[in-house]
């Protein structure tokens, strides 16, 4: 049985003159979550797209569990997927808009039940559709995509339209299918959600791979937004006690606060305490996935 690895190599849409998608590399492994993240116009849903054989590649290739999804011999039991909020008919009830999928793809009755109560949307199972939330059909859409039991999940910006108890809900919900061992590929600009949320990180701009690993690697390696914050009366002096240290660069910042990269803090204490400096403050600031972010796609969101 395949281990539901997702693995894009070279991938590439070009439409006319934009490269939407450029060469990209990148795989997802089972048993995690993984954030693909780019600004707006990065070429996500483009890549989440040819994944799902919705678009047809330029060059390259996109396979699930080792094959590409045209080839998949039960896609529906393979790979779950929510592109947008879910759409049905309108008249229609939330629990018999799943029936309806189950009748057509072969599936017994019971999972619409099921795959209800999975997403929270049990009480709202006889409310028709058009009655429904935003955070509602994200839900069904959910609860749709969950029908065949797919070991693969995609989802396309999940939490557009969801309140904060919503996203928890789905943090909690998208971890726990993970932990099942599925492997969990979703979409997003919400960067403090996505470091909450996912294990790995798949980050690109303009069509690119940028970065990818797990998160904790990918927000560490980028130790050039890694900084010290000192506060001093004696600016002057800690600057010249600390110009002595190899590799260290100084931005004062005003308001007797230094920010010092490429040295520790307990080095630049102990410069401090040779040269005799007061310190007011000496604390050590770790990148966030936003810092890393920003510093990655610095200048290439927007339309393109
Ligand atoms: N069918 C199409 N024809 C022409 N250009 C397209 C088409 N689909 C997407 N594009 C362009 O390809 C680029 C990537 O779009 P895509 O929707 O994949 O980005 P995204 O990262 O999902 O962005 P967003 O976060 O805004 O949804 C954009 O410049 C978009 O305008």
């Amino acid at each position: 049985m395949s281990d539901g690895e997702i693995v894009v190599s070279g991938l590439t849409k070009r439409y006319k003159t934009l490269l939407a998608v450029d060469g990209l590399s990148f795989s997802v492994r089972p048993g995690r979550v993984t954030g693909f993240l780019g600004p707006n116009g990065a070429g996500k849903t483009t890549t989440l797209r040819m994944l799902l054989n919705l678009v047809t590649p330029t060059s390259g290739s996109a396979t699930i569990g080792g094959s590409r999804y045209a080839d998949l011999r039960d896609p529906l039991r393979t790979v779950g997927a929510v592109l947008e909020a879910s759409s049905a008919h309108k008249g229609r009830t939330g629990i018999n808009h799943l029936r309806v999928i189950c009748a057509a793809a072969g599936l017994p009755k019971k999972r619409a039940d099921e795959v209800l109560e999975l997403v929270g949307l049990t009480p709202a199972a006889k409310r028709k559709f058009k009655g429904y939330s935003l955070g509602m059909r994200q839900r069904l859409g959910i609860a749709a995509a969950m029908l065949g039991d797919p070991r693969v999940l995609i989802l396309d910006e999940p939490a557009n339209g969801l309140d904060p108890e919503g996203i928890r809900w789905m943090r909690g919900l998208l971890q726990g299918l993970a932990r099942e061992g599925r492997t969990v590929l979703v979409s997003s600009h919400l960067l403090s959600e996505m470091e909450l949320l996912a294990d790995d990180v798949v980050i690109i701009a303009n069509g690119k791979l940028l970065r990818q690993g797990p998160m904790g690697e990918v927000v560490t390696s980028m130790t050039t937004t890694a900084h010290v914050r000192v506060r001093t009366p004696q600016a002057d002096g800690l600057t010249a006690a600390l110009s002595g240290l190899p590799g260290a660069t100084i931005t004062p910042r005003g308001d007797n606060t230094l920010l010092v990269t490429g040295v520790e803090a307990p080095a630049i204490g102990k410069a401090a305490l040779a040269a005799g400096v007061e310190l007011h403050e000496l604390t050590p600031e770790r990148p966030d996935l936003e810092g890393v972010f920003l510093e990655l796609t610095a200048g290439k969101a927007g339309i393109r």
